[in-house]
């Protein structure tokens, strides 16, 4: 499996590449299927590039997008990934998507996991479009490093698509699909922009573990589309 990497001199040139090939992609799904899926991150790296792909003319009423991970906090929290997709992407054309959130009522997350193994069915596998973000300690969705759930949510065999995890390094409780789940995609992008950001994914390109660099377990295991930008 191979990592291709894309660089673009600007985060503008970036976005506007990227917004048009991510609903060129999401076009060709519902051309082939009627519907086509989307599973976005959170942080704040994909909010500018998610209003560019908002403005672009698909039909985004066949489009059914969800998140890779969710911060446990309600809307109203600065941190909650939900409320960052409904303000950047739920927004121009893109607002007639349907969107599946991940937060639940329940105050633990652990039991909102069943719940949303049902909702998943719902949507289209594999993923015709997953976009993922990346952590400085090599986390990519919230499968985190330091957490005690790392072994489970890199475990393959796992059967669960979510897993409840408690990061020691970051705030949150946090809900995340499994790598098992990631991995069922038809097209993976790693969204990176800064120096900072590449120096940690070169480092993650030298060696193998992925118990200490997570997003080394996607990129070992599918090919990934590296968009970057300084
Ligand atoms: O909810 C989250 O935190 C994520 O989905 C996470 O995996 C994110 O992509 C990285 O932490 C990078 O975050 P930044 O874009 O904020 O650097």
């Amino acid at each position: 499996m191979a990592l291709i990497e894309t660089n673009f001199d600007s985060v503008e040139a970036l976005n506007k590449a990227f917004s048009k090939d991510v609903a060129q992609r999401l076009s060709q799904g519902i051309q082939q299927n009627g519907r086509a899926s989307l599973v976005v991150s959170g942080g704040r790296t994909p909010a500018a590039m998610f209003n560019q792909l908002s403005k672009q003319p698909i039909d985004w009423q066949n489009v059914d997008i969800t998140l890779a991970d969710e911060r446990w906090v309600d809307q109203d929290d600065a941190a909650s990934n939900e409320a960052m997709v409904k303000r950047e992407l739920l927004i121009n054309e893109a607002n007639r998507a349907n969107f599946y959130g991940l937060k639940t009522s329940a105050s633990d997350a652990n039991n909102a996991v069943e719940e949303l193994n049902q909702q998943l069915e719902k949507m289209r596998t594999p993923f015709d479009v997953l976009i993922l973000g990346m952590g400085e300690d090599g986390h990519t969705a919230s499968l985190f490093p330091c957490s005690e759930q790392i072994k489970q949510g890199l475990d393959t065999q796992e059967p669960s698509d979510y897993i409840a995890v408690t990061p020691t390094t970051a705030p949150n409780q946090r809900m995340s699909l499994t790598l098992k789940r990631l991995l069922q995609s038809k097209k993976v992008f790693l969204h990176l922009t800064g120096e900072a950001k590449k120096a940690v994914l070169s480092e993650a390109l030298k060696n193998d573990d992925p118990l200490e660099m997570p997003i080394r377990a996607v990129i070992n295991q599918t090919d990934v589309e590296l968009m970057w930008a300084p």
